[in-house]
């Protein structure tokens, strides 16, 4: 498989009240093209700032990330935000990622206006305009025109994570980071929240980092997996390995409290 995202040798540390945090230590991974990548680990094992990395809002101590083979850390910053519309991110809450203020079309838009270049196979028909754009969106995500001129208060926090996702590939990046995407849902909902994602990257082939404490989540719709602790990399393993016996301590222990 084509690979799509390197990152090698990643260190990140934060001073805290005069004491140094390794937040990542010495991170290495890979994601070919379309594939998912599953991260697991407890609160504080530096998922949040891997996640901040490669949205370029931070920068590594060390180390350095490739994406289709171009060094991300080493960009200017006007060739870094043309890189970054290939990386995009669906965080826990989509009510802090949707504007209140916004109907929900102009919050889908948001980033295609930003980028007005950019018209993705999927979009190409409809591209000339922006609501019509908009509900090819919605409609991506299993929602209607509808719920175009609707706010984010008018809509339940599932269609609001729909909303979101529908932002998210938007414009047809090659990355979709899910950053606990199903944990602020009801749990009737999480399930249907995976199975589009899990139709998106089928439909769109797009490669997912796919982070999230919850491991049942992780499994379903990874094809590899790894493992963080206090910022390292403890254990990685494919689809079908979780249950293994050569996985690590620390793996089986978060197995057992899921269970
Ligand atoms: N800006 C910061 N200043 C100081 N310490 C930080 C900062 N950001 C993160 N840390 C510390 O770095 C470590 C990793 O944090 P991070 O948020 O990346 O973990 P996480 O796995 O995403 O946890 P959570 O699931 O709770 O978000 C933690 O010890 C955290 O306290």
């Amino acid at each position: 498989m084509t690979q799509l995202l390197a990152v090698s040798g990643l260190n990140k540390t934060y001073a805290d009240d005069g004491r140094t945090v390794h937040a990542l230590r010495d991170v290495s991974l890979h994601i070919s093209v379309g594939e998912c990548l599953g991260v697991v680990g407890e609160s504080g094992s530096g998922k949040s700032t891997l996640v901040r990395l490669l949205l370029a809002l931070e920068r590594p101590d060390s180390g350095e990330a490739m994406l289709d083979g171009v060094p991300m850390f080493q960009l200017k910053p006007k060739e870094l935000r043309a890189m970054r519309r290939h990386i995009q991110v669906v965080f826990q809450d989509p009510s802090a990622a949707l504007n209140q203020r916004l109907p929900i079309w102009r919050s889908i838009m948001e980033p295609l206006d930003n980028f007005p270049d950019e018209k993705p196979a999927f979009l190409a028909d409809v591209r000339h305009s922006r609501r019509e754009t908009a509900v090819r969106l919605l409609e991506m995500v299993g929602l209607q025109a509808a719920h175009l001129d609707r706010y984010p208060h008018e809509l339940s926090g599932g269609q609001k994570q729909r909303v979101a996702i529908a932002r998210g590939i938007s414009l047809g990046p090659k990355l979709l980071i899910c950053d606990e995407p199903t944990s602020s849902l009801d749990v009737s909902v999480q399930a249907q929240m995976l199975k589009l994602l899990k139709e998106l990257k089928r439909e769109l082939g797009i490669a997912y980092l796919f982070i999230s404490h919850d491991i049942a989540a992780v499994s379903m719709m990874s094809d590899r997996f790894i493992v963080m602790k206090e910022g390292q990399i403890v254990d990685r393993f494919a689809r079908g390995q979780l249950l293994g016996e050569e996985r690590h301590a620390y793996t089986r222990e978060l197995v057992a409290a899921a269970t």
